[in-house]
């Protein structure tokens, strides 16, 4: 067997197409296009890819970018003023603090301080509560890319078992309250799970989130299974994902790969939620259904 290969950067492309166009409408009635800011510190050169990608796609699909570059030693006092100026902006409407940040930075002083309503990113544990308790807040973009792909992919995910390799709060956590949502019956793996193979072999749907290049082996995917790659590491080769391409495809239904699946969508996503934060914040109803 070989797995159909899932085009998420196709996928994406198609949603940034949708969702400029109802961009256009906002800007049509609320006079303003939508805003997101995005602010890195530091001279990573990967975050500054991704940051720069951001801001490409941002202003492609009718919004405004800001980009703001702090030096890498900057204090965690200033950071915070920033985010407090971006909190009360009328312009923005999403704001993404680019992570990791630097160690002497407490990630979760800054990620509680912007406002859950512009957390476009949806890690605030405000939005990661609404999340946990069905209600509508803002959903980590990743993940919800994920979904979109599965639910593209299968249709109705309703009773399939699903298990997610990582537990991070970005990641891991919110996959597995997603799948949950769509009714998969969900197991959440992660580094002292005992016989990671058997539990992975179980499984329908496969999300591997664990940052160890080509850890997750043809071998333990149950033939006809859909695998969603979200690792995004850099190897002497190249770019390669957290499952073994090659070997997963010759047994899996479906299979993302790394580069041009979920990546791709994980910005597409981060326009959708800053789309839907300005209608929100303007009272302009956006058609969430046909994102
Ligand atoms: N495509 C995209 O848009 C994005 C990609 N990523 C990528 O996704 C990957 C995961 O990111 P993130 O969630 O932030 O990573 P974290 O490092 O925060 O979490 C990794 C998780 O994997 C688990 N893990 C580590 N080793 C093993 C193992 N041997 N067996 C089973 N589980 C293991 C850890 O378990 P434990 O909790 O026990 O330590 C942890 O829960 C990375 O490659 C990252 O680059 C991330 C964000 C967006
Ligand atoms: N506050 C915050 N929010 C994030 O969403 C966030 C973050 N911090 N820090 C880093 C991770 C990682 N991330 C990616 C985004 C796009 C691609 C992407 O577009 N990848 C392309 C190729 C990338 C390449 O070639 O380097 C692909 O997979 O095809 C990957 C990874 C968002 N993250």
């Amino acid at each position: 067997m070989s797995a159909n290969i899932i085009d998420g950067k196709a996928f994406a492309l198609s949603l940034r197409e949708r969702i400029a166009a109802q961009v256009a409408d906002f800007v049509a009635a609320a006079g303003r296009k939508p805003g997101l800011a995005v602010v890195l510190v530091g001279e990573d050169p990967a975050s500054a890819v991704y940051v720069r990608s951001k801001g490409k796609a941002t202003v492609a699909a009718g919004m405004t970018s800001f980009e703001h570059r702090l030096p890498a030693d900057v204090a965690l006092d200033d950071l915070l003023a920033l985010v407090d100026t971006l909190n009360v902006d009328p312009a923005v409407d999403g704001i993404l603090v680019q992570l990791p940040l630097p160690g002497h930075l407490d990630e979760l002083a800054v990620t509680t301080r912007i406002d859950p309503d512009k957390d476009v990113d949806g890690f605030h544990p405000v939005n990661a509560g609404w999340l946990a308790t069905g209600l509508e807040g803002f959903v980590p973009c990743t993940p919800l890319g994920c979904v979109m792909l599965l639910k593209d992919q299968l249709g109705d995910l309703t009773g399939l078992d699903a298990v997610v390799i990582g537990r991070s709060n970005i990641v891991g956590k919110p996959m597995a309250q997603l799948l949950l949502k769509e009714s998969c019956t969900v197991t959440i793996a992660h580094s002292r799970t005992r016989d990671l193979s058997s539990v992975v072999k179980r499984a329908d749907i496969v999300v591997a989130a664990v940052g160890r290049p080509e850890m997750v082996k043809g071998e333990w995917i149950k033939p006809g299974a859909t695998v969603i790659d979200v690792g995004i590491n850099r190897t002497a080769t190249g770019l390669v994902g957290d499952v073994d391409f090659a070997g997963a495809a010759s047994v899996a239904g479906a299979i993302t790969p790394v580069p041009g699946g979920v990546g791709p969508m994980t910005i597409a996503v981060l326009l959708r939620n800053t789309l839907v934060s300005a209608g929100r914040r303007e009272g302009v109803a956006i058609n969430e259904v046909a994102l």
